[in-house]
């Protein structure tokens, strides 16, 4: 039996993670990788199974992989994830509380490996078809992908179902049938069971040559991917805001191409080519003056200046009055916002008097003078002359003593909070969150 499947994604010591359902597809996949490893002794194998708790089976399913591991010498662990069988879109919902139970449970160094077939990729193209997907989502499943930062890979992706049954039959395995794969109502199942058929019997090579088509996609996303990226990352800010203004003078196959991408980079589902020419029209070409705002399921983009802003929930924070102990330890901001230090080196706030208490909020209203600029003015306008986005006006901690606004960290002093010349002042540093581990 040849490897080379297997070789040409698996370097010979790689420390292999196999999602193991007991059905045929990774009872095969890790029996290979339990053969190959008698060629390659340094490879290191061992199963997780999900225990998604949906059919009365689940728990003999969950023994019947262990008692396949244990006779195979390997090492295989159930994970148990909590589903509601009734509920809505359960095949996506169990599929991405799988993944998040699996990718939880993978150490530094391992990868994870999925038993997806060729039969599997047909079927992955047609859904794509038939929801209208552009060249990413005919790309269908990649045979190997980064997953927040690990590597998930598909062996299998070359192999049909028939080839499976065959190797399966060559080595007697034992294997479970989920009775959920009957069952027509599920889209996948129905092209299983009524339409591949049909297709491959006419047509023997259809699965084959519908992957090739997948692939052919995936290599000209990729050579998008790699002609754009330049020119996106030009576009982008350190906090990932695009500068748009050059995206209304390219052609539209481009503005797309790069919005989509920039899209993804942000964390966002792919949008719809609909979607895409609503950023264009409602957002990039709305009034100077707008406030556009577009909701994607739970994120909205927004524009502010000459940027768009990919943004999950900015929820107000103004009802937040926190005190802080200046000589204490770091102060945790709400909502994710990062902490709060206190660096007593050569700052330029003054120290609050010993009948000023200490508080933060996210929330000034009125007229105030800012320490180095000349006259005061509403904070709104401050707000505006500073550069700061609407959305996070009510999400900037801003230091107050007793009811007099001193600073916001990093961004303003007021000339009450300003220490007096010459006298040793301190420093309020704000850690957002992403940067607390740097
Ligand atoms: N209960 C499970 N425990 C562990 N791994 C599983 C489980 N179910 C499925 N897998 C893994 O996921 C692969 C794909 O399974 P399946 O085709 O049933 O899922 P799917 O929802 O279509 O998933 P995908 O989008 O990942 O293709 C299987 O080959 C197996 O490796």
């Amino acid at each position: 039996m040849s490897f080379s499947h297997l070789a040409s994604l698996l370097p010979p010591d790689a420390h292999c993670v196999v999602a193991f359902s007991g059905g045929l597809d990774s009872t095969v996949l890790l029996h290979q990788l339990v053969s190959w490893q008698r060629q390659q002794p340094q490879l290191r194998v061992r199963a997780l199974h999900v225990h998604h708790g949906l059919s009365p089976n689940a728990d003999r399913w969950a023994v019947h992989c262990q008692q396949v591991c244990q006779a195979w010498h390997l090492a295989c662990d159930v994970l148990y994830v909590q589903l509601d069988a009734k509920m809505q879109g359960i095949e996506a919902a169990a599929r991405e509380a799988r993944y998040q139970a699996l990718r939880e449970q993978l150490q530094p160094g391992e990868r994870l490996l999925t038993a997806q077939h060729l039969d599997d990729q047909c079927e992955t193209l047609l859904l794509a078809l038939k929801r209208g997907s552009g060249p990413a989502g005919l790309a269908a499943m990649p045979a190997q992908r980064e997953l927040h930062g690990f590597w998930h890979l598909r062996p299998l992706l070359q192999t049909s179902r028939a080839q499976l049954e065959a190797y399966a039959a060559a080595h007697q395995l034992r294997w479970i049938e989920d009775e959920s794969n009957g069952d027509s109502r599920f889209d996948r199942n129905f092209l299983r069971l009524h339409i591949l058929p049909l297709l491959q019997a006419r047509w023997p090579h259809f699965s084959r040559a519908s992957a090739r088509s997948a692939a052919l996609c995936a290599e000209q996303e990729q050579l998008l991917d790699e002609l754009l990226a330049e020119q996106l990352a030009e576009l982008c800010d350190a906090h990932g805001a695009l500068a748009f203004h050059p995206l209304l003078t390219v052609s539209e196959a481009r503005r797309h191409a790069l919005l989509r991408r920039w899209i993804a980079q942000q964390g966002g589902a792919m949008p719809s080519r609909e979607a895409l020419k609503r950023i264009t029209t409602e957002v990039m070409q709305s009034r100077e003056d707008a406030n556009p705002c577009l909701r994607f399921g739970t994120f909205t983009l927004r524009r502010y200046r000459q940027r768009l802003y990919w943004l999950p929930p900015q929820p107000s924070l103004r009802e937040y009055v926190l005190t802080w102990h200046i000589s204490e330890a770091p102060l945790r901001l709400p909502d994710g916002l990062g902490q709060l230090y206190a660096s007593h080196e050569a700052g330029e706030l003054r120290l609050p008097t010993p009948d000023e208490v200490v508080t933060i909020r996210f929330a000034a209203h009125g007229y105030y003078h800012l320490q180095g600029r000349a006259g005061g003015r509403e904070m709104k306008k401050l707000w505006q002359e500073l550069g700061v986005p609407p959305w996070q006006r009510e999400r900037t901690p801003l230091i107050y003593y007793n009811q007099t606004l001193i600073a916001a960290p990093g961004v303003f002093v007021t000339r009450e909070g300003a220490a007096p010349q010459g006298s040793a002042g301190w420093q309020a540093i704000w850690l957002p969150q992403h940067q607390e581990h740097v």
